[in-house]
């Protein structure tokens, strides 16, 4: 009943070795034998667009795909963001095909990072809200740059919007049931130090070793013998992704219909127009 589809996943159909192979919005590197990097790269915040969330999934399948690969450490290009959350201008006025496949790709992502073989560390350089949290969270391990005027959380209900209810499971997950009704409830945005007192994050370091570290802590990870540790982390994991699958198609028509609400597209334009006060 426990082999959920996607963790264990075969690697047959994917490439084999890593070498500093670069695409579209991601970079994916081998520094280890047994440790990939995959950096975020879309300028300017690292905003998730249905293309950018495509190229995360795929790097993450083809860092599995190489057998010797057992941890991977998720990082910026940006210094200050890690990642904005979700790309805003796929919520605004959007296409209703296009809307359904950017969500589609969303959950892919999710199931992707949550579910992997690999022992996989959140290397948060800056900010981290909504979105970024949720990539932070699907991670086994989670650290965070100094600096309090950097956040992360789930900062939905500012935007008009609700996180999706397999969010909301990973948010309880993470933090506990009383922190995450005020953390959602509020759309709370905690500091490193805050985030750390809550167990959001598990260090906070210096902006200058938080690779060093994520890569020691993911070469830590990368020794545990794998059956053992992939066997343990889908005992923990399947059950929230088994319930994700099953209701996919479901998930994507409450997320439609709460987007194309016109309260809620009205929120998200006033939103949108705040960020950078330029749009
Ligand atoms: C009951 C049933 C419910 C069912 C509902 C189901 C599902 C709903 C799920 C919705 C889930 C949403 C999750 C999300 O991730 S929503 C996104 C939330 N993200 C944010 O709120 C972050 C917004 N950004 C910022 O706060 C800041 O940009 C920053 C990350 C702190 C960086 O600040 P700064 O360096 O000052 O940069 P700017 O603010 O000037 O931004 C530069 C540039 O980038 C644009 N931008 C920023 N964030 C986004 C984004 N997330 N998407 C798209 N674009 C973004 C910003 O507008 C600027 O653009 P211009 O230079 O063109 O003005």
């Amino acid at each position: 009943m426990f082999a959920s589809r996607g963790l264990l996943r075969s690697s047959r159909r994917l490439v084999g070795g890593i070498s500093s192979a670069t695409r579209t919005y991601v970079n994916l590197s081998k520094p280890s034998t047994s440790v990939a990097v995959l950096e975020l790269d879309r300028a300017p915040v690292n905003s998730l667009s249905k293309e950018m969330a495509d190229a995360v999934s795929a790097a993450i399948k083809e860092a599995e795909g190489d057998d010797k690969v057992q941890a991977l450490v998720l990082k910026s290009s940006n210094p200050k963001i890690f990642s904005a959350g979700l790309d805003i201008t796929e919520m605004n006025n959007p296409e209703v095909e296009r809307l359904e496949d950017f969500w589609r790709s969303i959950q892919d992502l999710f199931l992707t990072l949550y579910g992997s073989r690999l022992s996989t560390v959140a290397a948060i350089e800056g900010h981290s809200p909504a979105g970024g949290c949720l990539l932070a969270m699907s991670c086994d391990y989670r650290v965070m740059t100094e600096g309090e005027n950097f956040k992360i959380g789930l900062n939905e209900t500012k935007l008009g919007i609700a996180a999706p209810y397999w969010l909301k499971d990973l948010f309880v997950k993470t933090i506990g049931n009383r922190e995450a009704e005020l953390g959602l409830g509020l759309g709370k945005l905690y500091s490193p130090s805050e985030a750390l007192s809550v167990n959001l994050i598990d260090e906070v370091v210096k902006n200058e070793d938080v690779l060093e570290v994520a890569m020691k802590e993911a070469e830590t990870w990368a020794k545990i013998p794998p059956k053992g540790r992939v066997a343990s982390k889908v005992m923990l994991r399947s059950e929230m992704m088994d319930e994700l699958r099953e209701k996919k198609e479901l998930d994507v028509g409450w997320f439609r219909d709460f987007i194309m609400e016109e309260g809620t597209q009205k929120g998200i334009d006033a939103y949108l127009k705040s960020l950078g006060g330029k749009k």
